[in-house]
């Protein structure tokens, strides 16, 4: 039997939330990178928007522009033409409001977990007392308590994640921008730190933009997906996740998860 509520039925079950306020604005963002074999437009007037304590995703083929929009809203890239902007204020370059997590582990070697996580506190000049406190809290929220003297080297890659995700969190930021964060791990980690990330979400009202190849992923984490094409990079759609199958693996199998993948499928095939 379809125990899966239709769409109808969940808006009637559900009360609506008060309206969020947008924390993120993309307006008509364009990027042309210059090569030798000419110019290349790799994001061509996208517009989007991210909510407060949103969870959206980007899917799309390779090369269809999704990092190079998380890194022109990370401010680590120059859009050619239109904004980005985080509450209001424009995005001109890289800030503590934005933290950022790679597929790649970027911790520093030479720290240990602790001071990994305590980086740029440290940087701001935060006192060390205070220091503790929030990598305490960031460790016990990522399970590492135990792993707070360990060095990198040491580590799973699931763990370097776990740091990775304290350390821009222990920023405080307004919110995660994470690129393929969980590519390089095997399925079962991949599964745990999806379930850590929702926790992680749920706890700190965390507005997060995230990038993903792995349609389960990004229907099990988020609230709303943005479909892109490639050539030139651009929006193609829009697709709010509805509640009930969001955050529930044991939906998978069922008749409308199937037919919301394959709706995914096609758009990322067309
Ligand atoms: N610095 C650069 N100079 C020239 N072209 C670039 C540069 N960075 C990205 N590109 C091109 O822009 C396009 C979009 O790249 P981007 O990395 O944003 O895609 P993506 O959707 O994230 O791909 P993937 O899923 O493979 O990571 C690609 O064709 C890429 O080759």
């Amino acid at each position: 039997m379809n125990t899966f509520p239709s769409q109808t039925e969940q808006h009637a079950a559900v009360k609506r939330p008060a309206a969020r306020a947008s924390k993120i604005i993309v307006d008509s963002l364009s990027k042309t990178y210059t090569t030798k074999s000419g110019s290349f437009t790799a994001l061509d007037q996208v517009s989007a928007h991210i909510l407060e304590n949103e969870f959206v995703t980007l899917v799309g083929p390779s090369g269809c522009g999704k990092s190079t929009m998380l890194r022109v809203l990370a401010g680590l890239e120059e859009a050619s033409s239109g904004s980005a902007s985080i509450a209001g204020r424009r995005i001109t370059g890289p800030g503590a409001d934005r933290g950022v997590v790679f597929q790649s582990y970027t911790l520093f070697p030479w720290l240990s977990v602790r001071d990994n996580i305590e980086f740029g506190l440290e940087l701001k000049g935060t006192p060390k007392l205070q220091r503790l406190e929030v990598s305490d809290k960031y460790l016990e929220l990522v399970g590492l308590t135990k792993f707070a003297d360990a060095y990198p080297k040491q580590l799973s890659g699931g763990m370097k994640q776990r740091v990775a995700i304290a350390r821009a969190l222990a920023n405080s930021p307004e919110m995660l921008l994470m690129d393929e964060p969980f590519a390089a791990l095997d399925a079962q980690t991949r599964s745990d730190m999806q379930e850590l990330l929702m926790n992680i979400q749920k706890h700190e009202h965390a507005t997060i933009l995230f990038i993903t190849h792995d349609i389960d992923e990004a229907i099990f984490l988020s609230e709303r997906l943005y479909v892109m094409k490639s050539r030139p990079g651009r929006i193609v759609r829009e697709i709010e996740i509805p509640a009930a199958m969001r955050q529930n693996k044991e939906l998978r199998d069922s008749e409308p998860f199937i037919q919301l993948k394959r709706e995914i499928v096609d758009l990322l095939h067309a």
